[in-house]
């Protein structure tokens, strides 16, 4: 796995489960929502939507007990809008072994405090995933 810092680390649980008894899609959906939400937040210094989700597969499977690490970042920014892109990576709870179980991307809006879309206040270059999240 690259040298890189997760936006968020979290362990499934019993009840992050499907009916099968796998880990479930929408809980590895939602664990990529939480660390997109708080990048775009962070970076874009304020209240940031989800306008869409594309591009979501699920190439692999965890198990309850594993720990899944989110990765993510900005790959474009337009004038009220960022876009990220997210690896998740579970490490199976007993060992170091680690495999891709989700990717998908969102699209952000950063809102005014009246709710409408606002121009980010922040250059494209500047667009970067906060670094040293890691502790
Ligand atoms: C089974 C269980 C599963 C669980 C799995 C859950 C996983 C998934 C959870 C997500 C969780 C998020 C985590 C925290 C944050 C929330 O919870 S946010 C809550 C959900 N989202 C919302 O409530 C947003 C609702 N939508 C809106 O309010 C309006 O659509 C918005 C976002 C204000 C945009 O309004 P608008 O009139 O379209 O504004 P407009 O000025 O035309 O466009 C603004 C920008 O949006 C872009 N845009 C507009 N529409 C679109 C579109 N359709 N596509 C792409 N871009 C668009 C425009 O291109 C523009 O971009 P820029 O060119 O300015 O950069």
């Amino acid at each position: 796995m690259p040298d890189r810092s997760p936006l968020i680390r979290v362990t499934a649980m019993p009840a992050d489960t499907n009916p099968y008894g796998g880990v479930f899609g929408g809980w590895l959906m939602s664990q990529m929502a939480l660390g997109a939400g708080s990048l775009a937040s962070r970076v874009g210094e304020g209240v940031a939507v989800v306008v869409s989700a594309t591009d979501f597969a699920f190439p692999g499977k965890m198990a309850v007990g594993d720990e899944l690490s989110v990765y993510g970042e900005i790959i474009a920014t337009g004038n009220t809008s960022m876009t990220v892109t997210l690896e998740a990576i579970a490490r199976e709870r007993n060992s170091e072994v680690t495999v891709k179980v989700a990717q998908g991307t969102f699209k952000f809006v950063l809102l005014d405090d009246e709710g409408r879309p606002r121009p980010l206040r922040i250059a494209a270059e500047a667009a970067q995933p906060v670094p040293e999240n890691d502790g």
